[in-house]
Order: structure tokens, then C-alpha cells, then sequence
């Protein structure tokens, strides 16, 4: 059913500008210019170096901004230099992210995952996260978008072609390749992922995807959708760039999503490689209709081409959003990227319930699999069948609360975001600007502040009226005046709790110890690093495995970059904890939460070495010590165990002896041993000693996790009076529900 709200054209105004977006009372939608964007994602761009900064900012600086109606579209006059670095900037990402060949299909289920998930919690709904590939066959493609297939005459033309001779041998290497795959599969050795076979695929012979995501979050303002999704590319007209980003996550808080570009770059890609439109359906809580809504986006006008927009029934009260894209890619490259993506996201996020599949209309084979498949037969299946489905089940209910919006501390802003929160705010007067938009300045601090400022300011002047000299004033005050830290009450890490479940469910370690540090800060925004490092364990690699996190995004790629494979390689001394970097199995993760994460690169995929706050924060929080002291501790009570026991057995050999009291059968054997001193008092030692290190940690450490609880905060219950009428009472905690009866 159809309830209205159909539409089939381009929003566009006469002139062929893009016309402002309608806000509608859901709407908390955002758009942001390419200056904005890079002005506080400087960091992603490489632009944190000083001097090509200050030619850029400056320049922005300079630049004059005009506000619409609704204070959000800014056009951006800018120098030539700095129109040529930002379209400069903006290829580069659409390059980095989305055009390596074959990264694409990795980074568009990476993007959708992420939304869905911050879409969830948004609302402190338990994730429910459905991701489909399908393979999609060049005959089945060609009939999608209506060409006729044509056989190919001039077999010898084609960049793929293979003598029969090539064939054959390229077949049997991959015989034996698979072989070897097996054998050491069932040895439990780790299975290597193949290189692409070569010589099946020609340069030109490009794989189709489609890729469907649904999640059970808040869905979006139907409104909404087409600039959600179809805004996203540089309107370079002469001097002039259009709104390029919008998005709901621009707000300063902890969100997995930041930029407002993921989405459209999917979008932008699958325009670029495959031509076919975008759909998304969408339903918000307590809508009786759900949006459905096919687009494509307009790169040069830069506006969302709308094929379908319409309002459906929904009769089962459906919330949450399902996208699907149509996308060039490559799935053999990247298989086991994407599954290690999905299986770290369901480390990091234990409280959600992933499931993954994969199928091609090619396949023989399927497979079913649940995540406690070992992890070599699993991908040794994987390598072997094409159809997959994988499910990560929730193993927690206890949800990480949802992140609060905070507002700026006044280290973190710059020029230009002072501008902004000026245009913005509701405020009329300075005072009341500068003690309201920003943490950490109470009413007086205010008063002192706009004293300082000079004569040419003072707390009533109204705030809309500051010229850009006083604006560089206050941002000058700004940077040299000391205010508290910002707190992190803003932040809402993994949690020890899931890190170590992480952990434990990942690895199968022997030891394991978690760390969870207080609230640091980085240019005015807070941070916290959590890690763990556990050693031994199965399917870990010697050597270390290091496992990086950021706002509870796994990193995959960039790793020998990162500030936490450098500060494991180069600031830990293993040896001093007696661990060996190259012979022990390692595992390190490390999260980071921030309301920034100042990200390096073009791709959220690494934090940059050169922060010190970062990198001294990471350093403390690998908790080889805690480790050691863990194995110290159990260690510790060996001697006085051993000495106790050993006393037991020698008086109970000399009653066996003196026959005062007769042991038969093992534990006579036993009791002789003693007597003719071939068990001692360090025999034993050193069995407790290895019993304690084969231990099954992870009960130990399931049981040492729920004993931690009484760590938390504790909560007065009370139990109800008998008199009352109802029946029972139920006591809720994070890890079990008490029913009391009367
Ligand atoms: N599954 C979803 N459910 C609800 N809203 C969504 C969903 N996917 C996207 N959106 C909305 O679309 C906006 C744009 O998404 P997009 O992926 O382009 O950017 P982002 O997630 O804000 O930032 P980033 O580029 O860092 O991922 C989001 O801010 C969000 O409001």
C-alpha cells in the first residue's frame, strides 16, 4: 500500500542548484562543507603537519562563509590553491577507500555494518545485524540492467584466455595447493589464505555484488533519506563548492560513523562501477508505514537522483533500515578480510547478534557455520565451498550505555568551529555563548575570560555581532587559558567485562589480563584505552597478534602504522616479563574510545604513532604487568601448598609404614613413593606448578569476571513487605535477575 509521499524527480531548483533540504521534526540531519570536514578531520587528510595546515586554514580563515536559512549550507568561497587540495583531498579518499581494487566490497560492509550499529544504540536497542553478499553472475548482471548476453567469437582476444596446456597446470597447482590446505588443517595448523588464482579472471572481467544490510535501529525521517545518501560529491563551480557531507553523527560524541561519507561513497561506487541505483526501505519506532527509497546521486549537480521514493505499509511495525547496493568488487581477495571484520566486530561488540552470508549463484557447495568452528577448518571450508552463512550469536544482554552528546572544551575548537557554534547557537549574548556552548567554563570563568578579551568586548555584546578579528581574539584566549580536563563521562568504552569475553571466546587463551584506564586527553578531546594481553591459546599465531579497536570499530588494514603495533613492538620489553616476542603466542588488544579519534590516513583504518598522549596511554595500558603479577600470584601460594601437603603424605607413609593404618592400591603406590623419597617436596612443586599453568583458564577467568562484579557499584535492594499483594518480586542485575517469592 501506497501512503503517500511518492516522488520520482531530482531535488533541484530551477537554476540546476541543489535546493535546501526540507527539515521535518524527526529531521536531525546536518550538512557539513568540504572546509568544515576537513577542518576537523585535518588528521585523515595528512593535514596535521603545521605548515601545509596553516596554508590551508589560513586560507579558510579568510574565506567568507554565508549561511542559508537554516544556518547548516555553507558555500565556501575559496582560493584556487585550496579548491585544488580540497578536490585533491576528496579524489584521494574516494580512491583510498572505495578504489583499491577489490577493497570496495570489504569497506561497503564495513560502512553499513557500522551505521546499523550505531543506528541500534541510538536507541539502546540489543543490535540485530543481517549482512547478505550475493554473487551476482556477468549473464545475471547484464539481465539486471538489460543488456543481452553476447558469446565471445574471438576466444584468443580476451585477456583471459588460457592455452589448454596453462589450464591444466594452473588446476593441478590448485589441486595440491588445496591439499596441503587440507593436511595441515587437520593437523590444527593455520591455513593460509590463497592468492587469487590467476589466469581465471582476465584484467577486464570484473565480480558483481550485491550487498544487503538490515538492522532493527532507528531507521531514518522519510524525508531524510535522499540527502542522506545522496549528497556526496564536490559541486566545483568556478569558485564555489556545495554542501558535500550531511549525516546525524556530527554532534560531538563517541559514534562509530563521523564524516557523514561512508554511505554516499558506497553510493558514489556503485554509480562508478556498476551503474545501479541504491534502495533503501526504513521505518522508525511506532510508524505504521515504512520509506522505501531507490537513488542514485547526480555527481556533477551533486544531488540525489530519486528513482522511488514512497511511504509502504508496515503492517508488523518494522523499525530499524535495510540497504542494498549493487557493487563492482572482489570477494576471493577479500574474504577473509571481511570475515575477520565480522568476527573482531563481534568480539568488540559481544551484545549484538551478527549473522553473515554469502552466496553466488555459481555455487555448488554451501555452509552453515557457527562461531565456534575452529577458526583454520572454518576458512578451509570457506576456501573450499562458496556458500557461507556464519552467525555470531549474542553472548551478552549488557549493553555499553548509549554515548551522551558533550559540547566542544574550549582547547579543541578552532577558528572556523567557533564560527560555526556562533551561527548555531541559540544564545544571544557572549556570556551567556561562551559559558553555555562549552565545557568546563562556569559563569565566572566566563566573566574573567571576556575581561581578558580588552576593551572591545564585553559579557552583553551580542554574539552574532563578533567580526572575525574579535573571533581570532576569543580563539587565541582560548588556546593559552587553562581550563579543566574534559571528563569522560562522555565516553562509553567496550568495557573489561567484553573485552576479556572477547578475549577469551577469540583466542582460548592460557592467561589473560585486562585494563581499562581512566579518561586522558588528546587537543581538548577526551580518550580511554583499554587492552588486554593474554599468551597462548588456539589458532594464535607465534609472535604477536595484535587486535585494534577504535570507538569499537576493529582496524584491519594499516596496521604497521598504528600506535599500538608500534608501541608493542618497540616499547615493550617482553623479555623483562619473560615473555618471548617471537616464540610465545601473543595476543594484544587495545580499544580506544574517544569523542575524536584522530585517525591517520585516508580510511579509518589507523591512529598515527606521533600523538604522545596516545601513544604513553597505550604504553601504560598494556598490562603485561597485570599478567605477570597474575601468574606471580597464583605462583606465590605453590611452596606453602606443596610444603602443607607434602607433610600430610610423609605422616600418612609412616602410619602406612608402621602398619597403624592400612592405603591400598594407587594410594599405597603413592604413599611408597614418598617413603622411598622418589616423589619430594620439589616433585611436587613443580606438578602444582604445571597444573596451575594448564589450569582450564577460561572457567578461572569466567569465574574471576563474575566475582569482579562485586568491583561495581553496589545497589541497596530491598525486599518487600509480605502484606503486599503481588506475588513475587524480581531483582534485576547486569548478569542475572533474582525472583523473590512470598
Ligand atoms: N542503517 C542506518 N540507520 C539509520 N540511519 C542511517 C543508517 N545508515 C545511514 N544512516 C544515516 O545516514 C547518515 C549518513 O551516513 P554515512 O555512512 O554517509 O555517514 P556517517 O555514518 O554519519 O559517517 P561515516 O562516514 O564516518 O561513516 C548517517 O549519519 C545516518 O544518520
Amino acid at each position: 500500500m501506497d501512503t503517500g509521499g511518492s516522488s520520482e524527480s531530482p531535488i533541484e531548483t530551477k537554476k540546476g542548484k541543489s535546493k535546501t533540504p526540507r527539515k521535518t521534526k524527526d529531521s536531525v540531519l546536518k550538512q557539513k562543507s568540504p572546509a568544515e570536514f576537513f577542518a576537523e578531520n585535518k588528521n585523515i587528510a595528512g593535514f596535521d603537519n603545521v605548515s601545509v595546515k596553516r596554508v590551508m586554514f589560513d586560507s579558510i580563515a579568510n574565506s567568507d562563509l554565508w549561511f542559508d536559512g537554516y544556518g547548516l549550507h555553507h558555500f565556501v568561497a575559496l582560493n584556487p590553491i585550496v579548491l585544488l587540495i580540497v578536490v585533491m583531498i576528496i579524489f584521494l579518499l574516494l580512491i583510498f577507500l572505495y578504489l583499491q581494487p577489490g577493497k570496495s566490497l570489504y569497506t561497503t560492509v564495513r560502512e553499513l555494518v557500522e551505521n546499523a550499529l550505531d543506528s541500534a544504540e541510538a536507541i539502546s536497542e540489543l543490535p540485530v545485524v543481517e549482512v547478505m553478499i550475493e554473487e551476482i553472475g556477468r549473464s545475471k548482471f547484464n539481465s539486471m540492467i538489460g543488456l543481452t548476453d553476447l558469446d565471445r567469437v574471438d576466444a584468443e582476444l580476451y585477456d583471459d584466455f588460457e592455452t589448454v596446456k596453462a589450464r591444466e597446470k594452473r588446476l593441478a597447482k590448485e589441486a595440491r595447493n588445496q591439499e596441503i590446505q587440507a593436511k595441515n588443517a587437520a593437523l590444527g595448523k593455520k591455513v593460509k589464505e590463497p592468492a587469487a588464482a590467476k589466469g581465471i579472471r582476465g584484467r577486464g572481467e570484473a565480480s558483481f555484488y550485491r550487498v544487503i544490510c538490515k538492522d532493527n535501529g532507528r531507521g531514518m525521517p522519510h524525508d531524510d533519506i535522499p540527502n542522506m545518501f545522496g549528497r556526496g560529491v564536490t559541486n566545483c563551480g568556478c569558485m564555489h563548492i556545495y554542501v558535500v557531507l550531511s549525516g546525524t553523527k556530527y554532534g560531538l560524541k563517541q559514534t562509530r560513523g563521523k564524516y557523514g561519507l561512508g554511505a554516499k561513497m558506497a553510493l558514489i561506487w556503485s554509480k562508478m562501477s556498476t551503474g545501479l541505483p541504491i534502495e533503501i526501505s526504513s521505518s522508525m519506532k511506532g510508524q505504521n508505514y515504512y520509506s522505501f527509497c531507490r537513488l542514485d546521486i547526480d555527481i556533477h549537480r551533486n544531488i540525489p537522483h530519486i528513482h522511488l521514493h514512497e511511504k509502504r505499509d508496515n503492517k508488523e511495525r518494522w523499525h530499524g533500515a535495510e540497504i542494498q547496493v549493487v557493487i563492482e568488487g572482489n570477494w576471493t581477495t577479500y574474504r577473509s578480510k571481511i570475515l575477520h571484520y565480522m568476527r573482531q566486530m563481534a568480539v568488540i561488540t559481544p551484545y549484538a547478534q551478527f549473522l553473515f552470508k554469502f552466496v553466488s549463484d555459481t555455487s555448488e557447495y554451501s555452509l552453515s557455520l557457527s562461531l565456534s568452528l575452529s577458526l583454520s577448518l572454518s576458512y578451509l571450508f570457506i576456501l573450499l565451498v562458496k556458500n557461507v552463512t556464519i552467525s555470531f550469536a549474542r553472548r551478552t544482554d549488557v549493553m555499553p550505555p548509549v554515548p551522551p552528546e558533550t559540547k566542544y572544551h574550549p582547547s579543541a575548537v578552532d577558528l572556523l568551529l567557533i564560527k560555526r557554534l556562533i551561527a548555531e547557537t541559540s544564545k544571544q549574548n557572549l556570556l551567556q555563548f561562551i559559558q553555555h556552548e562549552f565545557v568546563n567554563i562556569g559563569k565566572s570563568y566566563a566573566e574573567r575570560l571576556i575581561g581578558e578579551m580588552g576593551p572591545d568586548f564585553s559579557t552583553k555584546m551580542p554574539v552574532k555581532s563578533l567580526t572575525s578579528q574579535q573571533i581570532v581574539r576569543i580563539h587565541q584566549l582560548f588556546r593559552q587559558a587553562k581550563f579543566d580536563d574534559p571528563s569522560g563521562d562522555c565516553l562509553s568504552p567496550a568495557g573489561e567485562y567484553n573485552l576479556r569475553l572477547g578475549i577469551i571466546k577469540e583466542l582460548h587463551p592460557d592467561m589473560v589480563a585486562t585494563y581499562s584506564g581512566s579518561a586522558q586527553v588528546f587537543e581538548g578531546h577526551p580518550f580511554i584505552v583499554e587492552a588486554g594481553v593474554s599468551v597462548g591459546g588456539k589458532d594464535v599465531k607465534q609472535g604477536l597478534n595484535i587486535f585494534r579497536f577504535a570507538n569499537r570499530i576493529p582496524l584491519l588494514f594499516e596496521q604497521g602504522a598504528d600506535v599500538v603495533t608500534r608501541t608493542a613492538l618497540k616499547r615493550i620489553n617482553w623479555n623483562s616479563y619473560k615473555i618471548n616476542q617471537t616464540q610465545d603466542k601473543i595476543g594484544v588488544f587495545v580499544s580506544i574510545v574517544s569523542t575524536k579519534i584522530p585517525f591517520k590516513g585516508t580510511g579509518k583504518e589507523y591512529i598515527g604513532d606521533d600523538i604522545k598522549e596516545i601513544a604513553s596511554a597505550v604504553k601504560v595500558s598494556f598490562c603485561v604487568k597485570l599478567l605477570v603479577t597474575a601468574m606471580e600470584t597464583v605462583g606465590k601460594y605453590i611452596p606453602d601448598a606443596t610444603g602443607a601437603i607434602y607433610d600430610v603424605l610423609q605422616e600418612m607413609a609412616r602410619s602406612h609404614a608402621a602398619k597403624r593404618k592400612r592405603y591400598e592400591g594407587e594410594d599405597a603406590e603413592l604413599l611408597k613413593k614418598v617413603s622411598v623419597r622418589s616423589i619430594t617436596k620439589e616433585t611436587l612443586s613443580e606438578k602444582l606448578a604445571q597444573h596451575v599453568e594448564q589450569v582450564d583458564y577460561e572457567m578461572a577467568l569466567e569465574y574471576a569476571t563474575h566475582s569482579g562484579v562485586k568491583e561495581e557499584p553496589r545497589e541497596p535492594i530491598y525486599i518487600q513487605s509480605l502484606e503486599t499483594e503481588k506475588q513475587f518480586i524480581d531483582f534485576h542485575c547486569p548478569i542475572f535477575v533474582f525472583r523473590l517469592f512470598q
